[in-house]
């Protein structure tokens, strides 16, 4: 069994994973991180490996004291992942955007991918189908953009999230809400029908904490895994345990 964690920016999620089926999810606080980890390590015995993406500033020294039985696996930019990787600057590429695209690239073979990730930031990764890492964009993701508003003017205050009622707002809080989400949703449409000038065929991969929602309101559909970077660690550790 493996238990897989995503340090995000804002908060940690977990699976633990038996094959390739997830038993239980967890949710929680950085602040939580050890007392959580403990408490899932009790409650699966079973779990041999820890498989760690973090981003956030929860470094390899916090994952030292666990039970000696679990063997942690800290992924890093310096791993051996399934696809080439053509960023300019792979030493500074995201651990989450990597983990992404390993997991795009070892679940949808031979076909171009595009990974967008509507999380804290929003991520926008393409992976094409000869499996070349070609980049993408990072911009703010839902609840960055109200708090961005907030913390950068006068006067406009901390909202949050409500769906806009159309895009005229009529008011501050309405011209708020349209701003941020329906300009949170034309972005992702407008960059989903840029890709498409470009490759005629692709598949996309809509996850992170505001995907459902998302699904629901793009031109472009698409199904939504909320789940997809944990299920893209697991295959990760899978991939670096038959490959290394
Ligand atoms: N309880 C919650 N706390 C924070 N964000 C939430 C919550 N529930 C839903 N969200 C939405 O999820 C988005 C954050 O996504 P997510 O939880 O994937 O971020 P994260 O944990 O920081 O991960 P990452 O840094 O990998 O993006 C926010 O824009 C917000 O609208
Ligand atoms: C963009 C974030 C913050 C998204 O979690 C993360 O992937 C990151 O810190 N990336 C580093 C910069 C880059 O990916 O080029
Ligand atoms: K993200």
């Amino acid at each position: 069994m493996v238990l897989t964690i995503d340090i995000g920016n804002t908060r940690i999620k977990g699976a633990v994973f038996e094959k390739n089926t997830v038993l239980e999810f967890f949710v929680f606080d950085k602040k939580d991180l050890e007392k959580k980890i403990e408490k899932i390590l009790e409650k699966f015995e079973k779990v041999t490996d820890l498989v760690v993406a973090s981003v956030g500033n929860v470094g390899k020294e916090a994952f030292l004291n666990f039970n000696n039985d679990v063997k942690v696996c800290f992924l890093s930019n310096e791993d051996h992942f399934p696809f080439k990787n053509n960023y300019a600057t792979p030493k500074t590429l995201g651990i989450d955007r990597m983990v992404l695209a390993s997991g795009a690239t070892l679940q949808y073979p031979n076909q171009n991918r595009l990974v967008v990730d509507a999380g804290t930031c929003i991520t926008y990764d393409f992976v094409d189908e000869n499996d070349n890492y070609l980049g993408g964009a990072i911009s703010p993701g839902l609840r960055l953009r109200y708090e961005a508003l907030h913390n950068y003017t006068a006067k406009l205050p901390l909202l949050m999230f409500e769906e806009p009622k159309s895009y005229i707002g009529n008011s501050t809080p309405e011209s708020m809400h349209s701003g941020v989400v329906n300009g949170f949703v034309y972005e992702i449409d407008g960059f989903i029908d840029q890709y498409r000038a470009h490759y005629s065929n692709f598949i996309i991969i809509l996850t992170g904490g505001d995907a459902l929602f998302l699904a629901k309101r793009l031109k472009n559909t698409i199904f939504a895994n909320s789940n997809f970077l944990l299920e893209s660690l697991n295959q990760t550790f899978q991939y670096k345990i038959n490959n290394d």
